[in-house]
């Protein structure tokens, strides 16, 4: 299998920062702001744009969690794991809630999410945040802020490390 990498620490570093600009900007600043990061790897990314935001700005957006593993469509599950979904410590209501996850590909896992948000509250809007969005969507889904689009073939394969949790900062895609 050949395997390359596409982004590298400092890659990654650039394209999370340019993301806080363009949240930032768009957003007119920070203001009833909430991120939520798809767990696993959406969790610490999610982490990375609240600091950058907080060293550009000098403010923290609340930041949270969201496992969508009771929400996939593959997969029945029992109404406390539907519950316990959002992990975030302030009511989400009437907020602007920016999921953020490391990959975007056929959309299920984010349609997974916004099921989950909507089935709890009831926010403003909800924008999508991801590092790589390597294409072949399933679903009507698109992400407001990209840090790399990666056009790919369907039986290629998208991996990224993160030091939280893989010891190792860099995006692979393997042939
Ligand atoms: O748009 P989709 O087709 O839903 O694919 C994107 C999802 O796939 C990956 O998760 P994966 O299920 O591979 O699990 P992982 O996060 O444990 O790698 C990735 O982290 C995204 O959440
Ligand atoms: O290539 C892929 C597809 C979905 N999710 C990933 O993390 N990589």
């Amino acid at each position: 299998m050949k395997k390359r990498t596409i982004l590298d620490e400092a890659q990654i570093s650039r394209s999370l920062t340019r993301m806080s600009h363009e949240i930032l900007e768009r957003n007119k600043g920070t203001e009833g702001l909430v991120f939520l990061g798809v767990r696993t790897r959406g969790e610490f990314l999610a982490d990375r744009l609240q600091q950058k935001v907080e060293e550009i700005d000098g403010v923290t957006i609340p930041t949270g969690t969201i496992d969508i593993t009771a929400y996939r469509d593959d997969k029945v599950t029992d109404t406390e794991a539907l519950e316990e979904a959002i992990d975030i410590d302030i009511p989400l209501d009437d907020r602007h809630v920016i999921i953020v996850d490391d990959v975007l590909y056929t959309g299920r896992t984010i349609r997974a999410a916004m099921d989950a948000i909507l089935n709890h509250v009831r926010p403003s809007k909800i924008s999508l945040a991801v590092l790589i969005d390597r294409g072949h969507r399933e679903l009507p889904i698109r992400a407001d802020y990209v840090g790399k689009n990666i056009p790919t073939a369907r039986e290629e394969k998208i991996n990224v490390y993160l030091e939280e949790h893989d010891n190792a900062n860099e995006v692979v895609i393997s042939e």
